[in-house]
């Protein structure tokens, strides 16, 4: 199944003054592989994609794409990556057709070569009727389209995709997601976003970082599947009371809080060798104890806790109980 890698990180490390924002980070993306890249905020995403396009020169290590490698010297390391970052730089006044124009003049198309181009990625990013548009005057969902198709325009082989859902309604954010799946097709994607149900839909695998740090890369069923069976329950408590009485519950182990919310709103989870006995005993111990109980679930193994589950191990996973993944309890079993 792994054929030769089309993204390979190296160790790679990158400072700005104090703050260490990538450190030693090492993965490969196989080609044709679509890769769900992950991590809270100022995990260092956007500053690893930096390095796999060659717009950021890493402190250490290495990186390559499609066999170029990003050293800053390699002439055709730009064209093999296409890149969307997170905030596109898009020329606001100037319409579509002349803005892809001038991508294609950048990467050093000729006349022929870029109509040829111009034809491809428009119908690629289903842009027809909006070339003559000025990009400001485009939906957002629109101008995402306008960025994936500056990032298509040299037909790299690698796309690297920064949040491409981000900020959209959720029309545009099921539009896009198909435009990736059918890109997936063609060509090897590493994308980044917050949404894991997205992710859980259209990767089979994912790299995962906090801190700056790698902390997990693997199929999301493998990943999903080292979970053990778990509870977990939103609260109103004093946290370390809280942590020390469901740590005592008979057949309970490693309580810890995941996710933090307003007025003193608590999730905590702990692993159970019975999620029935032990939902029963946490219940009667907090009601006992007077700490409301907002809601107990059984955490069924999804993306979700991998995600919370391996982020935590930094300290870095602060999450709204309402915001960990819009859309999510479709997958979540509730217990009481
Ligand atoms: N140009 C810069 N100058 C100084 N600090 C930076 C710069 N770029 C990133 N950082 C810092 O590096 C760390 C990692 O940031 P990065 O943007 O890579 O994270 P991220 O995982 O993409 O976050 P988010 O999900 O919020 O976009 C953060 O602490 C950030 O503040």
């Amino acid at each position: 199944m792994i054929q030769a890698a089309m993204i390979q990180a190296e160790g790679l490390s990158k400072s700005f003054g104090s703050v260490r924002a990538v450190r030693q980070v090492s993965f490969e993306v196989a080609r044709g592989e679509l890769v769900g890249f992950l991590g809270p905020n100022g995990a260092g995403k956007s500053t690893t994609m930096k390095m796999l396009t060659g717009s950021l020169l890493p402190d250490e290590g290495r990186a390559t794409v499609a066999g170029v490698p990003l050293d800053g010297r390699s002439i055709g390391a730009r064209a093999a990556v296409g890149y969307l970052p997170e905030h596109t730089p898009l020329y606001r006044e100037m319409r579509v057709h002349r803005y892809l124009d001038f991508v294609g003049q950048v990467h050093g198309m000729g006349r022929r070569k870029r109509r040829d181009a111009f034809d491809r990625v428009v119908d690629a990013c289903d842009l027809e009727g909006y070339t003559d548009r000025r990009i400001h005057t485009l939906s957002k969902g629109y101008r995402q389209r306008v960025g994936l198709a500056q990032a298509l325009f040299a037909d790299p082989e690698v796309l690297i995709l920064d949040e491409p859902t981000s900020g959209l309604d959720p029309g545009e954010i099921v539009r896009i997601r198909d435009l990736v799946v059918r890109l997936a097709r063609s060509k090897t994607i590493m994308l980044s976003t917050h949404v894991l149900p997205e992710v859980e839909e259209v990767c089979h695998r994912v790299v995962i970082i906090a801190g700056g740090q790698l902390v997990a890369d693997g199929a999301i069923g493998d990943l999903s599947e080292g979970l053990a069976a778990a509870i977990s329950v939103t609260v109103v408590a004093e946290e370390a009371e809280l942590l020390r009485l469901l740590g005592d519950l008979p057949g309970a182990s490693r309580p810890r809080i995941v996710a933090r919310g307003d007025a003193g709103r608590l999730r905590a989870m702990i692993e159970v060798e019975d999620r029935f006995e032990v939902a029963a005993r946490a219940s009667r111990t907090l009601h006992d104890r007077g700490f409301e109980i907002l809601e107990l679930r059984h955490e069924v193994p999804t993306l979700e806790r991998v995600f919370l589950e391996r982020t935590r191990m930094l300290g870095s996973a602060t999450v709204d109980p309402d915001e960990t993944s819009p859309g999510r309890t479709e997958n979540t079993e509730v217990t009481v």
